[in-house]
């Protein structure tokens, strides 16, 4: 059985956000800039060194026992509790809120001796219906509320209902609006289209911050990727996340590379700090440490906040329950006995 010590999972869990810099230098947040064509023209992908960089990074980097602990409570910190599903209900969408409000089972919070940093979810992220909800379901607490937008997931309605649903979304309480791209523009090279749309998605979402969803599974090519990131980013988004959930293949480790060293190269041209939110198909801590090894390698430790991070993930939160409690005594507990997570 692991030894428990608190005050290392505490230390990691209640040190100040950093200042949000690279190499050194400050960044503030991203707002729109002119389209830079040459920008796009440039990106470059060497497909197989990211692979290859990609099959290697959980063999540089092992994180163990109460730091594997601190890790997974930061995943959880950074984590946009979603239910996207047909099915979705107002009493689910409260059940949801409740587990975003108290992640963790009472026991292991104890256990692990962090009662007193009242760890929650980054958001909450669910369809336009149930905004109000659980805006209200939420009161009380700083976890905002992420509505999926704009035609999701697929974003093939008229730009004027695309738009409009945005702003509606907003007025209901909505804090961050998960937009989706037109994919057809990134395939198709019409760079001019897919600026004017994302910024008109920009201006719709007021104070809301927007997370730019790409769709990399339908986007061909890493290089698409890089490009449609950079893009977006120029167009005023606050994070760029892969995936909706509902491509045929969602959020991947290559294609993160691609992303986070698109966000790096944004910053050092501009001294603008995007954030990254990989989303679907992310089910297992083991996962999770992965993407955390990917944020702090490539962009640093400010990227380990939720100011600049989240998992989008509608399961993940289970297995991270289960494996904080085989930390805690050395058994695994049995998957239904972490509904909602
Ligand atoms: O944005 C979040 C995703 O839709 C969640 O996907 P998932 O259900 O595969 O975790």
């Amino acid at each position: 059985m692991f030894t428990v010590k608190p005050m290392a999972i505490r230390q990691q869990e209640q040190h100040a956000a950093p200042a949000v810099e690279l190499n050194g230098h400050p960044l503030e947040p991203n707002r729109c800039i002119p389209l830079n064509l040459d920008w796009i023209e440039e990106v470059r992908v060497n497909t197989s060194a990211v692979e290859r960089r990609a099959s290697t990074i959980d063999t540089r980097r092992s994180v163990k026992k109460q730091w594997q602990a601190a890790w997974l409570l930061r995943a959880i910190a950074c984590m946009d509790l979603t239910t996207l599903s047909g099915d979705d209900s107002v009493e689910r969408v409260k059940r949801l809120c409740a587990k975003a409000r108290h992640p963790l089972q009472q026991h292991l919070v104890k256990g692990l001796g962090i009662e007193d940093l009242h760890l929650t979810t980054g958001a909450v992220c669910v369809y336009h219906a149930f905004v109000e909800t659980a805006v209200k379901a939420l009161e009380g607490t700083n976890i905002p509320v992420a509505a999926v937008s704009t035609g999701f997931p697929a974003g093939l309605s008229p730009l004027e209902q695309r738009v409009a649903e945005i702003r509606r979304s907003v007025e209901a309480g909505a804090h961050e609006i998960d937009i989706v791209i037109t994919r057809s523009h990134v395939f198709n090279g019409e760079w001019q289209a897919l600026y004017d749309e994302v910024a008109a998605f920009k201006e719709a979402c007021g104070p809301a911050h927007m997370k730019a969803i790409l769709g990399t599974g339908d986007l061909l090519t890493l290089r698409n990727v890089a490009r449609a990131s950079m893009v977006a980013m120029m167009a005023g988004a606050d994070f760029i996340k892969t995936s909706t959930g509902k491509e045929a293949v969602n959020a991947t480790i290559p294609v993160s590379l691609v992303m986070v060293r698109a966000i790096r190269e944004y910053a050092e041209r501009t001294g603008y700090a995007v954030g990254f939110k990989p989303a679907g198909g992310i089910k297992t801590a083991k996962q999770a440490l992965t993407w955390l090894y990917v944020m702090k390698d490539e962009l640093g430790r400010p990227w380990l906040e939720p100011s600049l991070f989240r998992f989008g993930a509608s399961s993940m939160l289970a297995d991270i329950e289960r494996q904080l409690e085989h930390h805690l005594t050395g058994r695994y507990s049995a998957a239904y006995r972490h509904p909602i997570a």
